[in-house]
C-alpha cells in the first residue's frame, strides 16, 4: 500500500485558512458615471463582499474627471460624447482587479444638461445616449444602463448619500456593535445640491407627510424606518443657467455681478441658446454684446432676486416660482458648486455671522478685475474666476430669499465636499439603491461589525491551525530513546 504523504494535511489546512481569510476580505466594486451639465465624473465604489447589512460600509475608491464638457454639449457629433468617456473607463479597468470586471455593475446617470437637451431636441438627446451606451458596452463591466435621472431622484439620492455617509440612517455604533435606534427625522440631514443647470433641495420635515404637493414627496423605508422626504429640483436654477437668466434683460450691458474692469465681447447665442431663456431673446440684429463688469454686490443681489418669482403661491407656503416648500428643519449639507464657490471665497465657515459673510463677499465683488486676475489666474480657470462674485451672490440669494433660510438658520448649513473620503452627490445613493444595498428592514439582531467579524474568523482559523499542528506533532513517529529490551 502506498504510504500517505504526511505533509498533505497541513498544506490543505494552510490553503483552507488562506481561502477563508480571502473570502471574508473580498471586495466588491461598482461604477457610477455622473453625466452633469458641465462635465462627467466617474466614481468607483468598493465594499466588502460579505453583506452584513450595516450602514456606512461603501466607500469611494477612485474618482476620474472626464476631459472636456458634459455629454449634452456633443449634439453635433454624438459619437464624441461616447469617446470622451474612454480614458476614465480605462482608468476604471486599472483600478479594479481584472477578475472582478464582469461582476462590477456600471451605471450612467445624466442630469439637468440632458434634461434641457431633451426638452430642446429629444432626438439629439437619444443620439447622445446611444453613443454613450455603445462606449459603455465596449468595456468588460456589467453594464446596467445609461439613463436620465428625474429631478426628484437627483435630490433624493443626494440626501441618501449624505445621510448614509454620516451614519444617520437609524444605526448607531456602540462598543463595536451597531444597534438600530429610533433616530429618523430628528437626526436626518437635509441636502442642498447646486449644479450648473439645476439645483436640488431635499429634507425631512415633521410638517410634511406628502399630502400637500405630493409631487415633492419621496418615500423610503430604510433599516426599518419610514422617511417621507420633501424634495424639489429647480431646472434652470443651477448657477450656469441662472447666470443666463440674470444676463438676459436690460442689465446685460453693465453687469454688477462681474468685477469692475471686466470687459468681454460675447455672442448673444452663448446666452440665449438654452430653453431656460430662449423666449427672452431680444430682437436685435447684432450678434454680439459687450459684457461689462460693475462690481456691486447690492445691485447684483437685486438682479439675482429678479430671476425668482415670488408673486403667486397656491400652497400654504412656497419657496419661489410657486413651488411648495415646508418649513426648513434640522441641519443641511450643501455640496457640489455650493462648496466649490464658497471654498474659493473662503466663506465655508457658517458660524461666521451672515452679515460678515455678506460684507466679505461685497468686498470681493468690489475688487477690480485686473487685481483678481493677477492674483489667481495661474491657479484658477478664467471662466470660473470671472464668475465667483456672481456665484457667491447667487448662492446667498437662493438660500435666503429662495429657500427662506434666515441669519439664525444660516449656521445650520455646512458646506461639504467629502464625507469620509467619499464625494457628496447623488451617485453613491443611486448605486446603493440599485444594488439593494440598504435594506428596508433593520437586521434582527445586532450584527458584528465587519472588522470584528474578520478578526474573529482569522483568530479562529489560526487557532484551528495551531491545534492541528499540535495534534500532528503528538502523533508523529518519534525515535525511542528508551533502551530497548530484547
Ligand atoms: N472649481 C470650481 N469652481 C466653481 N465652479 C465649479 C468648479 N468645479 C465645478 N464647478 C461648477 O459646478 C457645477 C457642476 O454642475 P454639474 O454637475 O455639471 O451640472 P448639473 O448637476 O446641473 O447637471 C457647474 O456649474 C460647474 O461649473
Ligand atoms: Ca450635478
Amino acid at each position: 500500500m502506498k504510504e500517505k504523504n504526511p505533509w498533505h494535511r497541513p498544506v490543505t489546512i494552510i490553503i483552507t485558512v488562506i481561502g477563508v481569510i480571502a473570502i471574508v476580505t473580498l471586495v466588491t466594486y461598482g461604477i457610477v458615471l455622473d453625466a452633469g451639465s458641465s462635465h462627467t465624473s466617474l466614481y468607483i465604489y468598493q465594499w466588502p463582499a460579505e453583506k452584513d447589512n450595516n450602514t456606512g460600509r461603501v466607500e469611494q475608491k477612485h474618482h476620474c474627471q472626464v476631459a472636456g464638457k458634459g455629454i449634452s454639449s456633443y449634439t453635433a457629433t454624438p459619437y464624441k460624447a461616447g469617446e470622451s468617456l474612454i480614458s476614465c473607463l480605462k482608468e476604471a479597468k486599472e483600478n479594479i482587479p481584472q477578475k472582478m470586471h464582469p461582476e462590477t455593475p456600471l451605471y450612467l446617470g445624466a442630469t439637468a444638461g440632458m434634461r434641457l437637451l431633451k426638452l430642446e431636441n429629444s432626438s439629439a438627446s437619444d443620439e447622445v445616449f446611444k453613443a454613450v451606451e455603445k462606449t459603455l458596452r465596449g468595456f468588460p463591466f456589467s453594464y446596467q444602463g445609461a439613463r436620465l435621472l428625474a429631478g426628484q431622484e437627483e435630490g433624493a439620492f443626494g440626501w441618501v448619500t449624505v445621510n448614509y455617509l454620516d451614519d444617520r440612517l437609524t444605526q448607531v455604533s456602540m462598543g463595536g456593535f451597531k444597534y438600530t435606534s429610533v433616530h429618523g427625522n430628528e437626526s436626518a440631514k437635509g441636502a442642498l445640491d447646486l449644479g450648473g443647470a439645476s439645483t436640488q433641495i431635499s429634507f425631512v420635515s415633521d410638517e410634511y407627510n406628502g399630502s400637500e404637493s405630493p409631487d415633492n414627496a419621496v418615500s423610503f423605508r430604510l433599516y426599518g424606518y419610514d422617511y417621507t422626504l420633501y424634495t424639489h429640483s429647480f431646472l434652470c436654477y443651477g448657477k450656469d443657467q441662472a447666470l443666463r437668466l440674470a444676463l438676459s434683460g436690460p442689465t446685460a450691458i453693465m453687469d454688477p455681478c462681474f468685477h469692475k474692469g471686466y470687459n468681454e465681447t460675447k455672442h448673444y447665442a452663448a446666452v440665449y441658446d438654452s430653453p431656460c431663456v430662449s423666449d427672452q431673446k431680444p430682437q436685435i440684429v447684432s450678434e454680439t454684446f459687450i459684457h461689462l463688469g460693475g462690481g456691486n454686490f447690492t445691485q447684483c443681489q437685486e438682479v439675482i432676486k429678479s430671476v425668482f418669482n415670488f408673486t403667486s403661491c397656491r400652497y400654504s407656503r412656497c419657496s419661489f416660482n410657486g413651488i411648495f416648500q415646508p418649513p426648513l428643519q434640522g441641519q443641511f449639507g450643501a455640496f457640489s458648486a455650493y462648496f466649490f464657490v464658497m471654498n474659493f471665497l473662503n466663506l465655508t465657515d457658517t458660524s461666521v455671522p451672515l452679515k460678515t459673510v455678506m460684507q466679505k463677499l461685497s468686498d470681493y465683488c468690489a475688487t477690480p478685475w485686473t487685481q483678481v486676475c493677477a492674483y489667481f489666474k495661474h491657479d484658477i480657470p478664467l471662466k470660473y474666476l470671472a464668475e465667483y462674485c456672481f456665484s457667491g451672490t447667487y448662492i446667498l440669494t437662493l438660500m435666503m430669499e429662495g429657500y427662506n433660510f434666515t441669519s439664525e438658520t444660516y449656521s445650520s448649513i455646512k458646506y461639504i465636499q467629502k464625507i469620509k473620503n467619499s464625494d457628496a452627490g447623488w451617485t453613491l445613493g443611486y448605486m446603493l439603491n440599485l444594488t439593494n444595498m440598504i435594506p428596508a428592514e433593520a437586521p434582527d439582531s445586532p450584527p458584528l461589525t465587519y472588522t470584528s467579524y474578520v478578526s474573529v474568523v482569522t483568530v479562529m482559523a489560526i487557532l484551528l491551525f495551531v491545534i492541528f499542528i499540535l495534534i500532528l506533532y503528538s502523533l508523529w513517529p518519534k525515535c525511542n530513546t528508551e533502551p530497548k529490551i530484547i
